[in-house]
């Protein structure tokens, strides 16, 4: 590993991805600090004439979007997605990945289950053997959020509410997230089905069997990987 300056990174990682998108590509737009390059480039792409559509996974990317000028269209209006570009919080060599840090994990997840491709774009410290170092976010239904609370504590797991500037967070979709620190994720499968069984829990960021090509930061170098399952 080189040195790291994550944000040389996030940018070079993030104007690099913009090689993938085709003229009349429908896209799928994540959402973070990472993505926002990949947004920047691509609305110069798009100002140099590149002819795309996008599907933007949180108002934060909508906002971008719109300022980069990047044309959207509504995701219910639309069929398959060609292809999603997103940041992720950490990711694994099989391509797994923990997302959720921006609070949008929702509308992310809706998004790449409709595109035939999807790739992760991210600086080389997010890159682990294991999952799980950082916590893992779970949306949840604000009406007895403190009960979902509750019975992730019964198994153990130590659920922190998300705040922000003082209040309760609340995402796109009128949500809470609770970040539910992990310490290494033994079977993540198994453990996003359990969480989807959980009263109370709308989505969480496990995305596991998503994304098919990674591009991860390195110093001055990209380096592209490719999932087997896919
Ligand atoms: O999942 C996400 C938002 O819900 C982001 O993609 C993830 O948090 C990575 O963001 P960043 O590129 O800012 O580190």
């Amino acid at each position: 590993m080189h040195a790291v300056n994550t944000e040389k990174e996030k940018q070079r990682v993030g104007e690099q991805a913009t090689a993938l998108i085709e003229n009349d590509m429908l896209i799928g737009l994540g959402t973070g600090s990472t993505v926002y390059y990949f947004l920047r480039k691509l609305g110069e792409k798009v100002r140099e004439g590149l002819q795309v559509m996008g599907v933007a996974t949180s108002r934060q990317t909508q906002t971008l979007a719109e300022s980069f000028g990047i044309p959207l269209v509504d995701f219910n209006a639309v069929n398959e997605l060609d292809l999603t570009v997103d940041g992720a919080d950490e990711a694994n060599y099989q391509l797994q990945a923990i997302k959720g840090g921006g609070g949008a994990l929702l509308s992310e997840k809706l998004v790449a289950s409709r595109s035939k491709r999807v790739v992760w774009i991210m600086d080389a410290t997010k890159l682990v053997r294991q999952l799980g170092n950082v916590a893992l976010p779970v949306e949840v239904i604000p009406f007895g959020y403190a009960h979902t609370m509750g019975l992730l504590q019964k198994e153990g797991w130590e659920p922190v509410l998300r705040q922000d500037k003082g209040s309760i967070y609340t995402t796109d979709h009128g949500h809470y997230i609770l970040d539910v620190p992990m310490n290494g994720i033994h079977d993540p499968h198994a453990l996003s089905v359990w969480l989807h069984l959980l009263p109370g829990v709308v989505e969480h960021g496990l995305f596991l069997d998503f994304a098919d090509t990674m591009y991860v930061a390195d110093g001055d170098q990209v380096v592209v990987m490719h999932s087997h399952a896919k």
